[in-house]
């Protein structure tokens, strides 16, 4: 249509966040086009949450403008606020917030637009390979089986904004795969305007054509995943020695992994992601132990 913005969502917010530090401005403008899907990176209580939950009209901005499709979901000085029903963003939360009295195929249907049928429902679910688990409810689930299901019901609702937080974090390395797979094609098939709040890199350069990194409540970075995560590890972000025990290594797609330490010691320095670190194993004892 000529003259049709590609705009969907046009972000001036703002926000005070209480930080354990003391507080923060959450200080954001941002446009995002239809069908994009964008991944936020960025270090641990910088915002991106809180982001997320100011679009879905669940955490009140303190002054700014959300517009979506040319419409005002939120505008402080014209006392507009869409309430979360009203705004069509589906929103996959970090503790999945399920209905627990209600089936996994319960809690798709509900979700679901009207006139949609069981078997529409059921086929989401396969998609996301729950079909067998149908019947259980989110107590008898895994936490990667819950997770799989909070985003088959925000699929359910065809929403026009699709806000996940870290949504693939419980899933081991195979079903987060599979997972990744099954979103790629679904963005291919119905594209959706996705933000994608993720702390694995390579999630991010997998997922989406566009990344911003959030730093103290701003965006520090933005634009292509490949660019903006080479940039992050070769920036000068804190590097020290760390010293403690693995608890667990997940090898990632790209052949780096993700180390789970205990016991670290970090000489006055913050890591961040981006950080470089050093790992020393200790020196073998003459008995050959360590
Ligand atoms: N409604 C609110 N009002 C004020 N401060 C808030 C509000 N909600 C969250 N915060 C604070 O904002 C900070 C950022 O939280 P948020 O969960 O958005 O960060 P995050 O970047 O998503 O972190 P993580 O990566 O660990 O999930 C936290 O210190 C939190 O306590």
């Amino acid at each position: 249509m000529p003259g049709a913005t590609t705009t969907l969502l046009d972000l001036h917010l703002r926000k005070t966040l209480n930080c354990a530090t003391g507080p923060v401005l959450l200080d954001i403008d941002l446009k995002i086009e239809r069908g994009e899907t964008v991944a936020i990176l960025g270090p641990s209580g910088t915002g991106k949450t809180t982001l997320l939950r100011m679009i879905a009209g669940l955490t009140a901005p303190d002054d700014g403008r959300i517009t979506a499709f040319g419409k005002d979901w939120f505008d402080k000085t014209q006392g507009v606020s869409r309430p979360p029903r009203d705004r069509r963003a589906g929103m996959v939360f970090q503790d999945y917030a399920l209905f627990p009295n209600m089936s996994a195929l319960g809690n798709v249907c509900f979700a679901q637009r009207r006139g949609r049928s069981r078997s529409h429902a059921l086929a989401l679910l396969e998609r996301v390979g729950l079909q067998a688990l149908a019947g259980q409810r989110p107590g008898q689930l895994s936490g990667g089986q819950q997770q799989r299901l909070a985003l088959a019901r925000a699929l359910a609702a065809e929403p026009d904004v699709l806000l996940l937080d870290e949504p693939l974090s419980a899933l081991d390395n195979r079903m987060r795969a599979e997972l990744q797979d099954a979103l790629l094609s679904m963005q291919q098939s119905h594209p959706t305007t996705t933000l994608l709040v993720t702390h694995d890199p390579a999630e991010a350069r997998r997922l989406a054509k566009r990344a911003i990194v959030l730093e103290h409540g701003r965006i520090v970075a933005d634009g292509n995943p490949e660019t903006i995560v080479s940039a992050q590890l070769r920036s000068p972000a804190p590097s020290c020695d760390v010293e403690g025990f693995i608890l667990r290594a997940t090898p990632q797609q790209d052949g780096s992994a993700i180390y789970h330490i205990i016991g670290t010691r970090q000489p006055g320095k913050a890591l961040l992601p981006g950080s470089r670190v050093t790992l020393h194993a200790p020196p073998a004892t003459p008995d050959g132990l360590s």
